[in-house]
């Protein structure tokens, strides 16, 4: 096994594992069902707001509750840990089932929690905590127009598009 998937944290660790990393603690969290550029942007700013970056990876059972689409996620929460854990920026990755990452941010008890610009850190559970407890909660900017949705609808249009010709 890559020793980068010693990064990534059963969800009963969690406590253990990010008491031993480098303050301040980030924590950030979602789908990242295929990495872009969009993705690894946001992931290298958030890691810069502090010494250690924790990701939330939500399991296939809690992505399908967020209906995304009934074929997504496309990658396994294996396969998407993987990727996450091989990236400079992350320190740790751990999975989470429930319909927010609100648990793993009252474990985790990060000084500063993260998330992407599409959400109001003040409307969100994860963002509401770590704000009660004298944390930080930072929304960062979207710099490049990605997402996995779109590189999927991209797909399907040549996918259509060649089985017309
Ligand atoms: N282009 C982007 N720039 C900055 N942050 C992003 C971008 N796309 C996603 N993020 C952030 O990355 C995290 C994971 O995002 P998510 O997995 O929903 O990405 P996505 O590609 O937009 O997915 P989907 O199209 O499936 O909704 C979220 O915190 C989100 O705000
Ligand atoms: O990748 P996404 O869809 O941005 O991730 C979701 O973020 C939600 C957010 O933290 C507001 O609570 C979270 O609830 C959801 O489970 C996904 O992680």
């Amino acid at each position: 096994m890559p020793s980068f998937e010693d990064k990534i944290c059963p969800r009963d660790q969690l406590r253990a594992r990010v008491a031993a990393l480098p303050k301040p603690v980030v924590v950030t969290n979602g789908v990242f069902d295929i990495l872009h550029r969009g993705h690894v942007t946001y992931l290298a700013q958030a890691r810069a707001l502090g010494a250690s970056l924790v990701v939330a990876a939500n399991t296939d059972a809690s992505v399908k509750r967020l209906g995304k689409g009934d074929d997504r996620p496309l990658n396994t929460l294996d396969d998407r840990m993987a990727v996450l854990a091989a990236l400079e920026a992350v320190d740790l990755v751990v999975p989470f089932d429930e319909d927010t990452a609100l648990e793993v941010v009252l474990e985790a008890r990060p000084e500063i929690y993260a998330k992407g610009g599409d959400y109001d850190m003040a409307a969100i559970p994860e963002g509401q905590a770590v704000l009660a407890y004298g944390g930080k909660a930072v929304a960062i900017d979207f710099e490049h127009d990605r997402s996995t949705t779109k590189l999927l609808a991209k797909v399907r249009e040549f996918t259509a598009r060649s089985a017309e010709s």
